[in-house]
């Protein structure tokens, strides 16, 4: 197994006036390829960690390194090209924009890397295929349900094919049904790459390769789930 994203006795701290908050705290594991889910309650440090794992934030202590290369060493827009390069993002609000249709949304990474317009298209269409919305690639977000949207944000996602996709409560404003498609088609993606997946859904984790368990800050177990 190949380990791509590395992060190493990672640490985050935030002073709040007089208070210093430890949000995170000697976090040290290599994400494999397949699925990572990371669970814990609320406030135990999930947002943080995949923050600095992308690059959005800064650690305190310790650093994320994508192969060979320290994230933290980097400046703010080198950070913004590994990311465009590497990474690919699910969230939980589809921020899909929302002037564009479905198509040009998920082309929108190509623009930004520089391909050609024929090239964006095709690779859009085909991605919206494999999604199974291509008889919605000219709608508009506002025209497509929770489901086709957060479909359309992963196609999105997977345009430059990043080696490594982040999805944080990719699942969490679904009905039961879409949940399912959505989770489906994730894990899908995230087989021969490495999925970084922050939820509250225990079911979902469940069906990830791996779940890491966050409380206070601390990575307290690593577990395998059953398979099936
Ligand atoms: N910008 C900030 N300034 C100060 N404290 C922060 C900041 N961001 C997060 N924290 C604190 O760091 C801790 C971890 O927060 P984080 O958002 O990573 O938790 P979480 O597990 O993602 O929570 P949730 O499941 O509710 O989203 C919390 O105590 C939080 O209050």
């Amino acid at each position: 197994m190949t380990s791509v994203l590395r992060a190493e006795n990672l640490g985050k701290r935030y002073r709040q006036g007089e208070k210093e908050v430890v949000a995170l705290e000697g976090f040290t594991f290599a994400f494999p390829q397949g699925s990572t889910a990371v669970v814990g309650p609320s406030g135990s440090g999930k947002t943080t960690l995949l923050n600095l794992l992308a690059g959005f934030d800064l650690p305190t202590e310790g650093g994320v390194y994508l192969g060979e290369l320290a994230l933290n060493r980097l400046s703010e827009d080198q950070r913004a090209e590994v990311r465009l390069q590497h990474m690919g993002f699910v969230f939980q609000q589809w921020n899909l924009i929302p002037t564009l249709t479905a198509w040009e949304n998920v082309a929108f990474p190509l623009l930004l890397a520089g391909l050609p317009p024929k090239a964006r298209k095709e690779r859009a269409l085909e991605l919206l295929e494999r999604v199974g919305l291509l008889e919605r690639a000219h709608h508009l977000p506002s025209r497509l349900s929770g489901g086709e949207q957060q479909r359309v944000a992963l196609a999105r996602a997977l345009a430059l094919d990043p080696p490594i996709l982040f999805a944080d409560e990719p699942t969490g404003n679904l009905d039961a049904t879409s949940r399912e498609q959505v989770a489906s088609l994730l894990f899908e993606a995230g087989e021969k790459r490495t999925l970084i997946l922050v939820t509250h859904d225990l079911e979902l984790a469940s069906q990830a390769d791996r779940i890491l368990h966050l409380k206070g800050g601390r990575l307290v177990r690593v577990a395998t789930p059953a398979p099936g």
